[in-house]
């Protein structure tokens, strides 16, 4: 029983893990109340163990509409370690986030820890390490991080009992005693009478990567109990260095314990894409090179790198959107059904659709890098990338990028994929966007436009489809309008759950369906590192674009290259 302490939950599994019964009315403590609709261990959601109807007597019937077994299982393992841990028998969870100094931990993964802990999705019991080379104590972390955290009211008791779960540990990455000196500090926070569980978060920059892990292989793996370890972006540089990470990593942990992040696949519409794909034949029957002209994955952001500009400069917006965020929509919306919804089915899938993606050629790519406008609304809108005092002044690295990856396969070719991706653009966007051929043998005096299906990741959650449709009245003209799935109006009352909160949940339950794969990661890197080393190699010279703007208008003239029609007709009635 205690060796499935948040481990994934097998089918097999699943009959037992609603024992003992007698746990059953222990379950809700005040902290449970403030749950949203995401996950709640209300004492009615967890049926006797002889309860034959048990998944359709559960009310989380939100997860169990989405007919995605991970889900399904996520949420009853997670019952399963309230239950055992309530009865006495359940294990110890460490959360121990190196680079705990930094802004990264501050501003995601310490607020994270908090919100999973406020709203009981993680044992009571767990207790979060930071480890940094500074001098802080946990208050000087809390204060660090209280600007990322909204508290509401009646949660201050919760919130002080959180922090002092809390522990910080001094040390470096490269000295083996300093991670000794952490294990022993580790081991001495758990219960020697139960199995305790170990989750690294190396919120670390990649020069450390290396030589963490090892030192934590060698040092810090839990001896009664897992260890799972999560790592940041950037996997590697480009294929070559991403091989040798990926093979250092495989010399010290299987694939099992590595969770690769990637916080787009934590996203609510990204996680969607499944469902919107393969719960809707009306989308199944015509997802393919005969209705689909051109798909298009758009992040935008509307400032630019605000003083990461050092950081920024080392990697671009290639390495820092494209090759992860928009790749994995990419691998989302083109990959064929997986045979279950079974992590390893489902990037199997992705890694299958990656192979048959030919490496991106400089014809298929137009650069961007912006530059201040003067006129610009507020002061950090006149500066240009190269104003950033952290950035050389003969820098050349994109700060927009669009680019067009082909799809060899049956189901795509002929179909261009563009990505663009931008910083200091004039909105703040994720989304993908499905344009439909044009339909053949028009009867009207007026040419349809082109049918297009938006899922916009962010801001404001929403599927839309721009349609024709009879102007109404007495009118036979046509005009654009669309079929519209606005979340905030559809599902007003649905708290969305952080990326971070999503990721991390899952690494405690043991899920890897959102995390990325080794050969997945091969994959993306072959497909990019060319085009990377050819920019790098050549100096290529981006085209300037003020800040506040779409970007180049270069970027339009490829898309419309790769059979992308703007209209410029349709309108959207926003105050509905
Ligand atoms: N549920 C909702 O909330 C809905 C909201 N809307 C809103 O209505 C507005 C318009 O809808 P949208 O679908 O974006 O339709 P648009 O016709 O405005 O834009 C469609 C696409 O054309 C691109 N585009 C814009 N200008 C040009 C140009 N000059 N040359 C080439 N391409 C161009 C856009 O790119 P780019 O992104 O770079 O501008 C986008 O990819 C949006 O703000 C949208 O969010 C619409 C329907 C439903
Ligand atoms: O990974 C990154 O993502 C953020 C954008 O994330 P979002 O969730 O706010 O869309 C981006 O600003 C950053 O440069 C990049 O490293």
């Amino acid at each position: 029983m205690l060796s499935s302490c948040f481990s994934a939950v097998s089918e097999q599994e699943e009959s037992a893990l609603f024992s003992p019964p007698e746990a059953k009315n222990h379950l809700r403590s005040p902290r449970q109340e403030s749950l949203g609709g995401i996950l709640s261990f209300s004492s009615e959601s967890v049926p006797s163990p002889s309860d034959s109807t048990a998944d359709t007597m559960d009310p989380l019937a939100v997860h169990d509409d989405c007919n995605q077994k991970g889900l399904e299982l996520l949420i009853k393992s997670l019952k399963k370690i309230q239950v055992e841990y309530q009865s006495g028998q359940g294990c110890t969870h460490i959360f121990t986030i190196f680079g705990a100094s930094g802004d990264l931990a501050k501003k995601k993964i310490y607020p994270t820890m908090w919100a999973l802990y406020r709203d009981s999705l993680i044992p009571e019991n767990t207790q979060v390490f930071g480890y940094a080379r500074s001098d802080l104590k946990v208050e000087d972390i809390r204060k660090k991080c209280e600007p990322y955290i909204k508290l509401k009211s009646g949660e201050e008791e919760t919130f002080e009992k959180f922090w002092a779960a809390n522990q910080y540990v001094r040390g470096t990455y490269d000295k083996r005693t300093d991670f000794e000196h952490l294990n022993h500090a580790l081991t001495r926070a758990e219960d020697n009478k139960r199995e305790n569980n170990r989750i690294f978060y190396l919120a670390l920059p990649s020069s450390v990567f290396m030589e963490s892990t090892k030192h934590i292989r060698e040092t810090c793996m839990a001896e009664r109990g897992w260890t799972r370890v999560i790592i940041e972006k950037p996997f590697g540089y480009d294929a070559d260095s991403s091989e040798k990470l990926s093979k250092h990593l495989s010399g010290l942990f299987t694939e099992e314990q590595l969770y690769r992040i990637d916080h787009y696949l934590g996203k609510e519409m990204v996680q969607n894409l499944m469902t919107l794909r393969f719960a809707n034949n009306l989308y199944t029957r015509s997802w393919d090179r005969d209705s689909i002209a051109s798909v298009t994955i758009t992040f935008k952001e509307p400032f630019g790198t605000q003083g990461r500009g050092g950081y920024f400069d080392q990697s671009g917006i290639i390495r820092d959107i494209l090759q992860n965020h928009l790749l994995q929509i990419l691998c989302l919306a083109a990959m064929e059904k997986p045979a279950s919804t079974s992590p390893d089915d489902i990037r199997d899938e992705k890694v299958k659709v990656l192979k048959t993606i030919p490496a991106i050629t400089i014809e298929d790519c137009v650069l961007g890098q912006y530059v201040g406008d003067p006129n610009g609304k507020d002061e950090d809108s006149k500066l240009g990338y190269k104003d950033d005092d952290t950035v050389p002044k003969d820098s050349v690295t994109p700060t927009y990028a669009a680019l067009v990856l082909r799809i060899n396969n049956e189901r795509w070719e002929g179909v261009p994929f563009i990505m663009r991706a931008g910083k200091a653009l004039n909105e703040r966007k994720a989304e993908l966007r499905i344009q439909y051929r044009d339909v053949p043998g028009n009867i009207f005096s007026k040419t349809p436009s082109r049918n297009e299906l938006v899922l916009r990741v962010q801001p404001n959650e929403a599927i839309y489809c721009k349609m024709m449709n009879k102007s109404p009245g007495m009118s036979f003209t046509m005009e654009e309008s669309e079929l519209d799935l606005t979340y905030r109006n559809r599902y007003a009352d649905a708290k969305l759950p952080e990326a971070y909160e999503r990721l991390i949940l899952d690494v405690f339950v043991g899920s890897q369906m959102h995390f990325v794969r080794t050969d997945e990661l091969r994959e993306a890197w072959r497909i990019f590192t060319p085009i990377l080393h050819k920019i790098e190699g050549e100096k290529v010279q981006p085209i300037p674009y003020k800040y506040g703007t779409r970007g180049p208008k270069e970027a339009d003239e490829l898309a419309a290259k790769n059979n992308f029609v703007y209209t410029g007709t349709y309108s959207w009635n926003s105050d509905l």
